[in-house]
C-alpha cells in the first residue's frame, strides 16, 4: 500500500492520505469477467500509445504508477527506449515547467523555508520511515536546462526516483522524492494564480544554509539508512552543499558526480575510436567544454582521470582541457571568476579575450566538443564542419537537457561530419540511416549511473560516496558494453540493459566502499565477485505482473 503526504501548501497542515490499492484481485463480481494480466498489460501499453501528445503520456503514466505500480514498472521495464522519453528528459521537463497545472497528488515531502525549526517533524510526516533508502532533493533552482522553476521542481525528484525502481531495483516503497522550497525568482510563477509554491522571491545564502544544515541533520535522524541525491540546484549551491556535507552524510550531487561518471565512461569508449582512427595516442585528446557549470565543470573533473589513468600528471591532465562560458575563453587573465570555473582557468593564454566559438576552436584545436551550456544550436554547422577538419572521427557531444536545448541536432553532427561523428547527447535522439548505414547517437545522461552508483552505496551501507565510488560506476559503465554493441561503434549500452548495467555498477562501487574502507555491510567483504553480483541482482525489486 501506498502512502503519500499532501504538500504543506494545503493550509499550512501535513495529512497522511491513503493511495488506493492497487487493483490486485477484486472480489467475485467486482471485477470484469475476463481481466487477464497479459491482456491487461497490453491494454494499457495501447492506452498509453492513444495518446497524442508527450504529457498526456506523461500524466497517464503518472496516474497508472500511482495506481498500480507493478504495471507502471512491468511497461516500463519491457518498453525502456519508449518510456523514458516520457517519464524522464525530455518529456519531465515540460512536466515540470507545468506542474501546478498538471497536479493531480502529492507525490513526496514539500519542506519550506517556512518550517525552519521544525524541519524534523515535518520528516516524521512520511509514512514509511524505516523503509526510505533514497531521496532525490532538489531547491527547483535550475531543472534540467529550463532554470528556476520553484517548486514545481518536484517532477524531477520524482521522475529520477523512478528510474531508480527501474533501473536499479530500489523498492518503490524506499524512495523518497524531496522538493525543498526557497521560494522563486521566476516572475511567470509568481504570478501564476495556480503556483503551488511560497509566492516570494528566492531566500539569501546565510538562511538557506541554516536551513539546509538543519535540514541534512534532521534527514540523519528521520531516515537513519537514507542516501542522499542532490538534484538540480543552480550550480554556485550544487557546488556548496556537495562541499559542505559529503564527508557529514552519505550523498552525492547528480549533476556534478553522476554526468562526470557518465561522460568519462562515454569518453573513454569515443576515444579509443577516435584515437583508432587518427592514429594518434589517447594522451594526444584535447576536450573542449562549451559551458562551465555544475555539470561542465563536474565533467571536466571527472575527464582529468580520463589522463591520468594513461599515466598523465594531474598538470599535465588539466592542460588536455579547455573550458568556455557566456564570456568565452576562460583564462587567468580574463580577470575575477568564480570559484569553481578557478581550476581550469587557462594560465597559459595571455592573448584578448576570444569570445566566438568557431576561433576558440581554430586556436584549441579540440578533439572533442562537449557542451553544457543550455545554448540550444550552439554547434552549428560550421562548427561541426570545424570539428571534422580537425579530426577524422570528431567527439561531439551536446548534453544539454531538454532535447530542445541540446546544442545540436544527432542528424545535424552526422550529415556534417558525413557520419563520422562520436555522438552523444543528454536527451535522446533516433537513431538515423547514413550511406547505407545505421548510425547510433549515445545517450549521456546520468541515469546510466545513479542507479547503479546509489544501490552500490545503499547495499554497501556506505557512510559516504567516494570520489573512488563515483570513479568506479563510470569504468564499470564504460567496461559494461558487449561485443555486440561495440560492433556498432555504441558509446555506452543498451538502454534495453539497464538493470543488468544497474547491477554491475553496483557491483564495482561496492568493491570500491571497500576498499575506501566506507562500507559499513562488512559482510560483503568476503563474497568472490561472482557472489556480490549474484547478491546484488537477488536484492533487486521486480514487479509482480
Ligand atoms: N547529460 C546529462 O546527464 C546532464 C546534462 N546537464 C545539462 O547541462 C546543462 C547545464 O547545467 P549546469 O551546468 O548546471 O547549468 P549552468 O547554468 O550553471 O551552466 C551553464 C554554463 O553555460 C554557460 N553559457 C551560458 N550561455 C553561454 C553562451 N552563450 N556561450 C557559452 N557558454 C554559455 C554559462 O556561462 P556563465 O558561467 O558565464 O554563466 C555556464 O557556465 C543543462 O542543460 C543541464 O540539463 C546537467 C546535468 C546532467
Ligand atoms: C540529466 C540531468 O540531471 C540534468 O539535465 O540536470
Ligand atoms: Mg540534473
Amino acid at each position: 500500500m501506498t502512502i503519500i503526504l499532501t504538500p504543506y501548501w494545503s493550509n499550512g497542515v501535513q495529512k497522511l492520505k491513503m493511495a488506493p490499492q492497487p487493483p490486485s484481485k477484486p472480489k467475485h463480481g467486482l471485477a470484469p469477467p475476463v481481466l487477464d494480466d497479459d491482456v491487461h498489460v497490453r491494454r494499457c501499453l495501447a492506452q498509453l500509445r492513444s495518446k497524442t501528445s508527450p504529457l498526456e503520456k506523461y500524466i497517464y503514466l503518472s496516474a497508472l504508477k500511482h495506481e498500480n505500480p507493478d504495471m507502471f514498472y512491468k511497461l516500463c521495464l519491457d518498453n525502456m527506449a519508449e518510456f523514458t522519453p516520457i517519464i524522464y528528459t525530455p518529456t519531465v521537463g515540460e512536466a515540470c515547467q507545468k506542474w501546478s497545472h498538471i497536479y493531480r497528488r502529492p507525490e513526496g515531502i514539500y519542506i519550506s523555508i517556512k518550517d525552519k525549526g521544525k524541519i524534523g517533524s515535518v520528516l516524521k510526516n512520511w509514512p514509511k520511515l524505516d523503509e526510505a533508502r533514497i531521496a532525490v532533493v532538489t531547491d527547483g533552482s535550475r531543472i534540467l536546462g529550463l532554470g528556476d522553476l520553484g517548486v514545481n521542481g518536484m517532477g524531477i525528484s520524482v521522475g529520477k526516483l523512478s528510474l531508480y525502481v527501474a533501473g536499479a531495483g530500489i523498492r518503490p516503497v524506499s524512495t523518497v522524492p524531496i522538493c525543498l522550497d526557497f521560494g522563486t525568482n521566476t516572475q511567470k510563477y509568481l504570478d501564476d494564480p495556480l503556483y503551488m509554491g511560497l509566492r516570494q522571491r528566492r531566500i539569501g545564502d546565510e538562511p538557506m544554509t541554516a536551513f539546509m544544515d538543519e535540514f541534512m541533520h534532521e534527514m540523519s535522524v528521520a531516515f537513519p539508512k537514507l542516501l542522499i541525491q542532490f538534484e538540480d540546484f543552480s550550480t554556485d549551491h550544487a557546488f556548496m552543499w556537495l562541499e559542505r556535507f559529503r564527508n557529514q552524510y552519505p550523498l552525492f550531487n547528480d549533476d556534478i558526480q553522476g554526468t562526470g561518471a557518465v561522460v568519462l565512461s562515454g569518453f573513454i569508449n569515443a576515444a579509443k575510436l577516435s584515437s583508432a582512427a587518427s592514429g594518434k595516442p589517447l594522451t594526444s585528446h584535447k576536450i573542449l567544454f562549451f559551458g562551465a557549470g555544475s555539470a561542465g565543470v563536474g565533467v571536466a573533473m571527472q575527464l582529468m582521470s580520463f589522463f591520468t589513468l594513461q599515466g598523465l600528471s594531474e598538470k599535465e591532465a588539466r592542460e588536455r582541457i579547455w573550458l568556455v562560458d557566456s564570456q568565452g575563453l576562460i583564462f587567468d587573465a580574463r580577470g575575477p571568476m568564480a570559484e569553481h570555473k578557478q581550476y581550469f582557468s587557462r594560465r597559459d593564454y595571455t592573448g584578448p579575450p576570444i569570445k566566438d566559438l568557431l576561433d576558440i576552436i581554430e586556436y584549441v584545436k579540440p578533439t572533442a566538443l562537449l557542451g553544457l551550456s543550455t545554448i540550444s544550436g550552439a554547434f552549428h554547422s560550421g562548427v561541426i564542419q570545424a570539428m571534422a577538419a580537425l579530426n577524422a572521427r570528431p567527439i561531439i557531444f551536446p548534453l544539454s537537457n531538454p532535447v530542445k536545448l541540446s546544442e545540436c541536432t544527432f542528424q545535424d553532427a552526422v550529415q556534417h561530419t558525413d557520419g563520422q561523428v562520436l555522438f552523444a547527447s543528454g536527451s535522446p535522439f533516433p537513431e538515423m540511416d547514413w550511406n547505407s548505414r545505421t548510425i547510433h547517437p549515445g545517450q549521456g545522461n546520468n541515469m546510466y549511473i545513479f542507479p547503479g552508483l546509489g544501490l552500490g552505496a545503499i547495499l554497501a551501507r556506505a557512510s559516504a560516496v567516494t570520489d573512488t565510488m563515483v570513479e568506479a560506476s563510470s569504468l564499470g559503465l564504460a567496461e559494461s558494453l558487449t561485443d555486440d554493441e561495440r560492433s556498432f561503434d555504441l558509446l555506452y549500452p543498451r538502454i534495453e540493459r539497464i538493470r543488468e548495467i544497474g547491477a554491475f555498477i553496483a557491483k564495482e562501487v561496492i568493491r570500491a566502499a571497500q576498499k575506501a574502507g566506507v562500507d559499513r555491510s562488512t559482510d560483503l567483504r568476503r563474497m568472490s565477485d561472482a557472489e556480490l553480483l549474484a547478491f546484488v541482482h537477488s536484492k533487486m525489486w521486480n514487479p509482480m505482473v
